[in-house]
């Protein structure tokens, strides 16, 4: 895809994301890495219901500025993502509803804080380790996610929400998507007798593909 078909592509996936309830008021951001060698990122502030394609931020990978709106404030955390990560192409950052709920609970795993039960949070996601809280927009959680970022696809911030990888911006949205359905039917099953996947069924799912 070129590059005007990449922004339209987050301005549309954006928009199908905020009408579904998966972001509300200007939470939330988005980044995809550009056939140059930016960055497109969602502009600081803006609701994924309302982005303009124009408007998009490009920014270059040592978060320089480059055109478009003022970027997110958490354009470093993607960054560190992309920079160690050469599988990762798009980030998407929710505040969407159970996956909050999640971050926001206590005596979480920190190396995983939804153990598999169904195959598709294997396949999609696999772990989901924890980053301690910090500050929306703190360079903690850039330096936190550098150490972590190409071991995992998926991330979550403590008391904040998740951050989800992916090959592209519709692989990112598509395992975002998977990763809030999960939390939604961890907490249909709190307190129910639950059946987790087996590390056998675990590792013969992991690495077959989606
Ligand atoms: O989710 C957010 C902060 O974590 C939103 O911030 P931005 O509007 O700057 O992207
Ligand atoms: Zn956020």
């Amino acid at each position: 895809m070129n590059e005007a078909e990449l922004r339209q592509q987050m301005v549309d996936l954006a928009r199908s994301m905020f009408d579904r309830g998966y972001a509300t008021g200007g939470a939330g951001n988005l980044s995809l890495k550009l056939p140059n060698g930016h960055f497109l990122a969602t502009p600081t502030g803006s609701s994924f219901g309302r982005l303009v394609a124009e408007d998009l931020s490009v920014v270059d990978k040592d978060g320089n500025h480059l055109s478009g709106k003022r970027p997110s404030k958490e354009v470093a955390f993607h960054l560190a993502i992309y920079e160690k990560d050469p599988n990762c192409n798009a980030i998407v950052h929710l505040h969407s509803t159970y996956l909050t709920a999640l971050s926001c609970l206590e005596n979480l795993d920190p190396s995983n804080a939804i153990k598999a039960f169904t195959p598709y949070y294997v396949m999609r996601v696999g772990e989901l380790p924890v980053v301690p809280y910090y500050r929306p927009g703190s360079p903690h959680i850039a330096e936190d996610l550098a150490k972590l970022a190409g071991k995992y696809r998926a991330f979550l911030l403590a008391n904040h929400g998740p951050i989800i990888t992916g090959s592209d911006f519709l692989d990112a949205v598509d395992n975002a998507e998977e990763l809030e359905e999960t939390a939604k039917l961890f907490f249909l099953l709190a307190n129910k007798p639950t059946r987790y996947l087996t590390d056998d069924e675990v590792t013969d799912l992991k690495g077959r593909g989606k």
